[in-house]
């Protein structure tokens, strides 16, 4: 970091006013860690679409451009992430998310046929079966104010756990739920207060700090729970032995303790050398993190984009009408005729992106443009700016699920909500297949009110986009 380099060309990029020696390391230790989303933002509309923000010698280059976005996703060297990715080691390891090099690529492969058709076909029960105590569940709420942030996100929590880990949350693991995702979001506000403290990016500083030591216990409850989670399954497929099934049968039919789990393509692995036990604790805290937290935004954010539009509601219901009729159960091909609600999700999404930045560490020098970007930068890819774009999407402000019906996208890298190349969301198709089924159903059995007409919440960024403040709609059964 101290290192001197004065003959950088990403230096002749515009950014915020650098000191000498020191670059923006003073702006950079002001910053509210909550402010961080909105300070980001405000430089993009200064600065546009590339700008350099500079700490000591490393130079962090934020992009916001589709042609930039597509130069830096789709290279296939680059696929580092940033440093601040490592302040999450503790807790992922050297997991799908933050692995790179052979060890990702090895990784990829095991956990690829994870989200292979049939295992989600073999989903689709589980997620419907949980939508149905979320629908009874808001049922028994009377049309009364509910907070959708802690409802959502107990759903997509226990729905993960269910599919890809095949573990039942029941009640009296509920006090270890609330724990588990408070540990969440401790985590994502350390990680938040450790990038704006150039100090406390050194690992041994930050954990012989109060709040590394903090860190360090929130750390022990998310591990816990993963590791309740591994033991849980590992006794059920000592019961079931003899039982077990691959993916090429896992179609219909197969009751719930035999269907194939994530967790059980990873045991299999274990089984055959390829993976240890700490990998796979790795994976486990990875895929409940990134497979339930995504997923509890963008459903919330999304309720709150319908309460407020009850035109688009009332086009999903009709759309479900005729799709479903009177029936009970959602197929996964009924979800994949439900062009409408599929635009709607891709428009909240478009909005509030779950994942608002991307940070890759530069391994190997590259162009954009006419400028080389030399191995040591850090890049930061904001798909938040990217998809407010006036250029690419008109009037961005605007809830217009429209804009994905029928029009080609201006740029094929406009729009990367799942981040795209190499090193894109393995888990996208899970997540549109349980937003889809989750709010068709909540479509067909409510109409839903919002507490304050047009309120927005204030937003911030820590590891995924959140509100600061709780979001409430009403659910009025039909
Ligand atoms: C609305 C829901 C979701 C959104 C918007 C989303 C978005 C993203 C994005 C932008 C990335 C790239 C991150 C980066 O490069 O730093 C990513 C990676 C990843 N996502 Fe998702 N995700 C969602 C749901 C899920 C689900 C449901 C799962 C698992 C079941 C999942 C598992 C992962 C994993 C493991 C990675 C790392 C992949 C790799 O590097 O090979 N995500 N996701």
């Amino acid at each position: 970091i101290f290192f001197r380099d004065d003959d950088n060309p990403v230096d002749k990029l515009p950014g915020p006013p650098r000191k000498p020696w020191i670059g923006n390391a003073w702006e950079l230790l002001q910053m509210p860690s909550d402010k961080l989303l909105d300070i980001l933002v405000d430089y993009t509309n200064t600065y546009g679409d590339r700008y350099v923000f500079k700490v000591f010698s490393l130079r962090v280059l934020h992009i916001s451009g589709p042609p930039d976005v597509e130069t830096v996703l789709s290279h296939s060297k680059n696929i580092k992430k940033s440093a601040p990715y490592d302040f999450l080691k503790g807790w992922l390891g050297t997991g799908l998310l933050l692995s790179t090099g052979l060890h990702w690529h090895k990784r990829r492969k095991i956990l690829t046929p994870t989200f292979h058709f049939n295992i989600l076909k073999n989903f689709a029960h589980v997620i419907e079966e949980k939508t149905q105590d979320l629908v009874k569940m808001l049922k028994d709420k009377n049309g009364a104010d509910v907070s959708l942030m802690p409802t959502i996100s107990d759903f997509t929590l226990f729905t993960i756990c269910e599919t890809a880990m095949g573990t039942k949350l029941d009640d009296d693991k509920t006090s270890a739920t609330v724990d588990y995702k408070n540990a969440i979001l401790n985590i994502g506000m350390q990680m938040l207060a450790r990038i704006t403290r150039s100090w406390l990016h050194n690992d041994f500083i930050f954990n012989n700090s109060s709040r590394g030591k903090e860190f360090t216990k929130t750390l022990e409850v998310a591990r816990a729970f993963a590791d309740n989670v591994i033991m849980d399954r590992k006794a059920q497929r000592i019961q079931n032995k003899g039982e077990d099934i691959s993916i090429a049968d896992a179609s219909d039919g197969i009751g719930t303790k035999k269907r194939l789990a994530m967790l059980d393509l990873l045991l299999e692995a274990e089984e055959k050398g390829e993976i240890d036990m700490d990998g796979i604790r790795d994976e486990v805290n990875t895929f409940m993190f990134e497979g339930h937290d995504t997923t509890a935004l963008a459903l919330t954010f999304g309720l709150m984009l319908l309460a407020d539009h009850e035109d688009v509601q009332e086009r999903i219901y009709e759309e479900c009408q005729t799709i479903l009729g009177d029936s009970e159960h959602v197929t996964m091909s009924n979800l994949s005729d439900m062009k409408y609600l599929e635009a709607v999700i891709k428009e909240i999404l478009r909005l509030y992106p779950s994942v608002p930045f991307i940070g890759r560490e530069i391994t190997e020098d590259f162009k954009l443009g006419d400028i080389t970007v030399k191995k040591g930068t850090t890049v930061d890819v904001h798909i938040y700016e990217l998809h407010r774009r006036a250029d690419m999407f008109p009037e961005p402000e605007k809830f217009m699920p429209e804009r994905f019906l029928g029009t080609e996208m201006k740029h094929p890298y406009a729009y990367v909500p799942f981040s795209a190349g190499p090193r894109n969301c393995i888990g996208q198709r899970f997540a549109m297949q349980e937003m889809k089924t989750t709010l068709s159903e909540l479509v067909r059995h409510f109409k839903i009110v919002p507490k304050v007409k047009g309120a927005r919440p204030r937003i911030m960024a820590d590891l995924v986009l959140r509100p600061v403040d709780p979001i409430y709609v009403k659910f009025i059964p039909r």
